[in-house]
């Protein structure tokens, strides 16, 4: 017999939208998915309003480089939950635009390394052996040895700047070559340089010891612009520089000078600032080889990417999580794992909170403490934010916006750890602070039992945090329990159970009672005016 949800996923079809060519065979996890019920359409080549035009039911959009998702496209796909990026580079995605609409947005970091790396190391080559331009001179007819004199690989220095996945398959190569390597990498140790055996340095300091120099970074507000007239004056006369990795990394009108200069003996370039980059002014240099943009077009790495990608939608959609995520904390499964019980929890102690306040939360303090102290806590943070902002921003809300959403409307969010859980194994606590009041509550998960709330506002409980529930602060004087129960028999509000705490005998107390029935506005003014009873508010968990 199937599940109500597996009905559901059975019914309800996922369009999935493929704008960019990607391999067959790298989809067939989505071709053979049978479970999901997924509505495939592949429609490459369109240009942004033709994509606009028809994005607006899709859940899914699948992309390699050549599709720019803007902000236009993102709040014209009324359904999107998905970005799949077949491939490393994020930079035609707009992520803040994806990250505000709740959009997660995945990629495929591995898939394309191997190719990517064969292709500069290709292009290394080339640039030194002048490939390209003889080939051409040949098939024009003119036998031509004078003009491509190259120079060897062997004892030069290779510069790389960026030393990721990409870099780091580069250094592996090029020392099977027998050049001497220097790298710049912000994460790069020393332990780590010595165990890839490359020497580390600064960027100028690679910039000024390289014969070639390569660059393996992502196109970031601190990557562009890296290799300027300033970098080129200090490099040595006669450099060679590659660029399969983002155009704008390099400045390119200051490599061209840099070539005409002849301070540049040449650039092997497989990426541009804008591409289609069919009549660049570097291209007119005789000096500059190009390719357009086949760093990871090899049969492996599409195939690589997609199959990447496809298991992560599919994932997405059976079990919410997904392997390779850009715009939210990236966590293997195992940590996953531990923390996913704990999710439910942390939401229903936000969407509390919210409840019992009446004003705009400034802060939000998360203590976690016992054994959930032990987990990347990150994700639980998000889903008390999803919780404390559900009643504004209803399903809109969710764990890739959460933390943006709630520090654009100015809330300070505060994560801290403790190992010691006083009496609990584990226990998370939620405390708001608005401009005149703070509140807190705190909840753990009993071993086999689920989810408990253990304290409102210091006050020790034990409430199942599901359904109707009343929160009552009164002042602990004889009869205020029985008036409170006598006043709801009287509107027929059955009562479930109830949970009683206070400070001191005679002191605040709080009564928290789970009903059967959902209290109107007038219920709840019926009960408060009862004599001792100074608050009373209805919370649906
Ligand atoms: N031409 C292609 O078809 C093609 C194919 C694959 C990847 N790429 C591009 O290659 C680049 C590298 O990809 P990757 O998979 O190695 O990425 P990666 O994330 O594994 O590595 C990038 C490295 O750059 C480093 N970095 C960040 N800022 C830096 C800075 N200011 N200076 C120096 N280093 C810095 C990071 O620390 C990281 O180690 C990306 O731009 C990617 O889009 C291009
Ligand atoms: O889609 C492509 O072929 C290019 C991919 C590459 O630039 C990347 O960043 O992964």
């Amino acid at each position: 017999m199937m599940t109500t949800q597996a009905v559901e996923r059975a019914t309800k079809a996922i369009t999935v939208f493929i704008a960019d060519p990607l391999s067959e065979d790298g989809i067939y996890p989505l071709i053979q998915e049978s479970e999901l019920n997924l509505n495939i359409i592949t429609d490459t080549g369109l240009t942004q309003s033709q994509l606009i035009e028809k994005i607006a039911n899709v859940d899914v959009l699948l992309v390699r480089s050549q599709t720019t998702v803007t902000r236009e496209v993102i709040e014209a796909a009324k359904n999107l939950k998905l970005i799949g990026r077949a491939g490393v580079g994020v930079d035609n995605i707009d992520l803040a635009a994806a990250t505000e609409h709740g959009i997660i947005v995945v990629n495929a970091p591995d898939g394309n390394t191997n190719s990517a790396a064969e292709h500069t190391i290709a292009m290394m080559t080339a640039l030194a052996r002048y490939i390209p331009q003889a080939f051409n001179t040949l098939k024009n007819g003119i036998w031509d040895r004078k003009s491509y004199v190259g120079v060897e690989l062997k004892h030069k220095v290779l510069g790389i700047i960026g030393m990721g996945r990409i870099g780091v398959e580069v250094a592996y190569r090029a020392k099977g070559q027998r050049m001497k390597v220097i790298a710049y990498d912000p994460f790069l140790s020393e332990e780590r340089a010595q165990e890839l055996g490359v020497t580390k340095g600064t960027v100028d300091e690679v910039c000024a010891a390289a014969d070639f120099i390569t660059v393996h970074t992502p196109l970031l507000p601190e990557t562009r612009n890296l290799i300027n007239k300033e970098r080129f004056a200090i490099m040595k006369d006669g450099v060679r520089i590659i660029n399969c990795a983002r155009g704008g990394i390099i400045n390119e009108d200051d490599l061209y000078d840099a070539i005409v200069a002849k301070k540049v003996a040449g650039a092997a370039l497989d990426v541009f600032i804008t591409e289609p980059a069919t009549d660049h002014p570097l291209l007119t240099l005789p000096e500059v080889i190009a390719t357009p943009h086949l760093g990871a077009s090899t049969i492996e790495a599409q195939e690589s990417v997609a199959v990447d990608v496809s298991n992560d939608i599919i994932k997405f959609f059976k079990t919410g999580t997904v392997t390779n995520p850009v715009n939210m904390p990236s966590i293997s499964k195992e940590k996953l794992a531990q923390i996913e019980p704990f999710f439910g929890l942390a939401e229903k102690l936000g969407q509390f909170l919210i409840q019992v306040t009446t004003e705009a939360v400034k802060e939000l303090n998360i203590s976690y403490a016992g054994d959930v102290a032990n987990f990347d806590v990150r994700p639980l943070t998000a889903n008390a934010i999803k919780g404390l902002l559900s009643t504004n921003h209803g399903t809109h809300v969710n764990n890739v916006n959460a933390r943006y959403l709630a520090e654009r409307i100015g809330m300070n969010i505060n994560e801290h750890k403790t190992t010691t859980a006083k009496g609990f194994t584990n226990l998370i606590t939620v405390e708001i602070k608005t401009a005149n009041e703070t509140h807190t509550v705190a909840g753990t998960l009993l071993n086999g039992l689920g989810a408990r709330i253990v304290k409102v506002e210091g006050f020790v409980v034990d409430v199942i945090p599901a359904g109707n529930l009343l929160y009552v602060k009164n002042t602990d004087k004889p009869g205020a329990i029985g008036r409170v129960a006598t006043k709801l028999a009287e509107k027929d509000i059955n009562i479930a159970t109830m949970q009683v705490g206070r400070d001191m005998v005679g002191g605040s107390a709080v009564m928290m009672l789970a009903i059967d029935n959902i209290v109107t506005a007038e219920d709840l003014q019926y009960v408060a005016q009862l004599e001792n009873i100074d608050e009373v508010k209805a919370i649906t968990l």
